[in-house]
């Protein structure tokens, strides 16, 4: 784990870093995927990414979820992206939001599969957040398609979810889709969430706390990030 000491020192090694594997994709593949979360813990990182020097015309940036609002709302990540993210250098980047207008997840549901079908496969990275009951993405303990979300063996990259304690219907990508990608990061804060992460370390189903779906895989290495 990458232990930082506050706030805007984790911001600038995470950005550094995630600048670092974005031109990595590029110079490989002549294009770069980004998925990242939304929240509240994000939006330090996201100001100093925007300052980070590459081709950022190159890049796409997406969310790995998102909850089922247009950007007017103040629960949206899609407008917490293009305020915090798609400024400065990053300006010039093509921003792809999972929300589309349709009346439900469920009827947005073909045409956003349809959109990502689009995005640079794999991630050059995905960046997760986790809340306090272990949900990480739009993975909440108990949510309607929990299941469908996790299975490896689903075809489908976006998933609709509805839970108690997610407030509004979601849409995220499955975890198939989170995890191809060349680099898979963990963004947490606070001593709070340092103590879920260690619950969620011990034995226990990951339908109770689905970060620990992230902490078992074995397709791609996690890099957790942390500071109080
Ligand atoms: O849309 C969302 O809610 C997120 O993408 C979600 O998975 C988030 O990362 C965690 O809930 C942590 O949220 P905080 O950073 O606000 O604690």
């Amino acid at each position: 784990m990458n232990r930082l000491a506050n706030s805007d020192e984790l911001a600038a090694t995470l950005a550094a870093d995630t600048a670092a594997a974005l031109r990595a994709a590029i110079a490989e593949r002549g294009v770069a995927g980004l998925a990242v979360s939304g929240g509240r813990t994000p939006e330090r990182f996201f100001g100093a990414l925007s300052h980070q020097d590459l081709d950022w015309s190159r890049v796409t940036v997406t969310l790995v979820d998102e909850r089922w609002v247009p950007e007017t709302s103040p629960r949206s990540n899609a407008a917490l992206v293009r305020r915090a993210l798609i400024r400065n250098a990053a300006a010039a980047a093509r921003f792809v939001p999972l929300y589309n207008g349709a009346d439900t997840p469920e009827a947005g549901r073909a045409a956003l599969e349809a959109t990502v079908a689009a995005l640079p496969f794999p991630f050059a990275t995905v960046v997760l957040g986790m809340g306090d009951d272990g949900h990480t993405a739009s993975f909440f303990p108990g949510g309607n398609e929990l299941a469908h979300a996790l299975d490896l063996g689903s075809p489908d990259r976006i998933v609709t979810m509805e839970a108690d304690g997610a407030g509004e219907p979601r849409i995220t990508f499955s975890l198939a889709a989170l995890l191809h990608t060349d680099r898979l990061v963990l963004h947490i804060e606070g001593a709070g969430k340092l103590a879920v992460l260690e619950k969620a370390e011990a034995e226990g189903p990951a339908e109770e706390m689905p970060i620990r779906a992230i902490l078992r895989q074995k397709r791609v290495p996690l890099n957790i990030y942390w500071c109080p």
